[in-house]
């Protein structure tokens, strides 16, 4: 929720109280069906048997899914953007990338670019950031020692008493570090976003005709043991030089994609990310929970699959440490 809330934010600015909630959980729901409607195997199957494309949908049984995601994407194109214009009509409406659409000159024709960028933007941005948060959390429950490390880094740099920002963050490269290890140890669209060759091309002596199929396997590179010894462990070591600085800038991280399609959201995603999880550490322990009986929950780093992936539901505790920050971060929260 809070990913989908800082970018309904910027894309659409403040949203009528229940009317953003009401957005993010159809968003949910959209992203849901995508991912049944298009999967690795049926992304192979097409490729295999071109032919399949030119059947009607109805032969497939991911028909009535089809329909509906239909339903619900012309619901999140037009009514947000509706809304926001009627804002900006009754002079209510707070900055956005739409307002900034509408308060210059434009026509029917700019507006129906607009409004797809501006869905793209807030689906493309959504489900990756909620997906790295909960691999976050999954971490610092699964990693304890992780995270009294990143704990005690921001408590030697900041007063007890503050929250942690941005202008801390280069004396924070443990911190750093664990955001980029996030994204290696379960990169969130693991094949990359498929692109074909506009071209006929030659790569390492291999001929590429023109319409191929080329995805980036994310995953591989995650697992490439030569960079990352034992790579299905969460170490953020790895991502440091001995001086402690990081190898590689967080925008440069491979789970971005590449080439000219390369995710043009990583400068959002870095500031959002990092002040949350700096925000989280700060204040909250985040442990195992326990069941009724006092025992520890066992938790275990399982994924869904598909193009986007995401850590299956897991338990876990939050415990305030530190309640000078705390009453910070409430009254921040309660002043929005
Ligand atoms: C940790 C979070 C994120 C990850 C891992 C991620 C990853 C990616 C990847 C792999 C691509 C495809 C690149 C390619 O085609 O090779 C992409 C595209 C894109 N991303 Fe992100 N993204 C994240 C967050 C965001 C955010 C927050 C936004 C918007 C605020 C955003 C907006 C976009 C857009 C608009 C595209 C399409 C670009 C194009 O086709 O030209 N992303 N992202």
């Amino acid at each position: 929720m809070t990913a989908g809330s800082i970018i309904v934010a910027v894309t659409y600015g403040d949203l009528a109280d229940g009317n953003e909630g009401s957005y993010l959980a159809c968003a949910h729901v959209l992203a849901d069906l995508v991912q049944h409607i298009v999967t690795p195997k049926k992304a192979a199957m097409f490729t295999t048997f071109p032919f399949l494309e030119k059947l009607p949908s109805w032969c497939f049984s991911a028909h009535s899914l089809i329909g509906h995601s239909r339903e619900l994407s012309q619901h999140l194109l037009n009514e947000p953007f509706n809304e926001v214009k009627a804002q900006v009509a009754n002079g209510t409406a707070s900055r956005s990338l739409i307002t900034d659409f509408l308060s210059q000159p434009h026509d029917d024709a700019d507006k129906d670019i607009m409004k797809p960028v501006a869905f793209t933007v807030y689906m493309a941005g959504m489900e990756t950031s909620a997906t790295i948060l909960q691999t976050f959390l999954l971490a610092m429950v699964l990693y304890p020692d992780v995270q009294v490390r990143a704990r005690a880094e921001i408590d030697q740099v900041v007063r007890h008493d503050k929250m942690p920002c941005l202008n801390d963050r280069a004396s924070l490269p443990y911190l750093d570090a664990i955001l980029c290890e996030v994204m290696r140890w379960y990169p969130p669209t693991p094949l990359g976003v498929a692109h074909a060759t506009a071209n006929d091309d030659i790569y390492d002596g291999h001929s590429i005709p023109k319409g191929t199929i080329v995805m980036v396997n994310q995953w591989a590179l995650s697992r490439d043991e030569d960079i990352f010894p034992d790579a299905s462990r969460f170490d953020p070591s790895c991502h440091l030089t001995v001086d402690r600085k990081l190898k590689n800038p967080f925008i440069n991280h491979f789970a971005f994609g590449h080439g000219r399609c390369i995710c043009p959201g990583r400068w959002f995603v870095e500031y959002s990310l990092w002040t949350a999880a700096a925000s989280i550490l700060a204040v909250l322990c985040i442990d195992h929970a326990k069941d009724s009986n006092g025992n520890r929950i066992e938790v275990k780093p399982e994924y869904t699959t598909g193009s986007l992936i995401r850590p299956a539901p897991f338990h876990c505790l939050f415990e305030s440490i530190n309640t000078a920050r705390e009453g910070h971060l409430r009254a921040m929260m309660n002043s929005e």
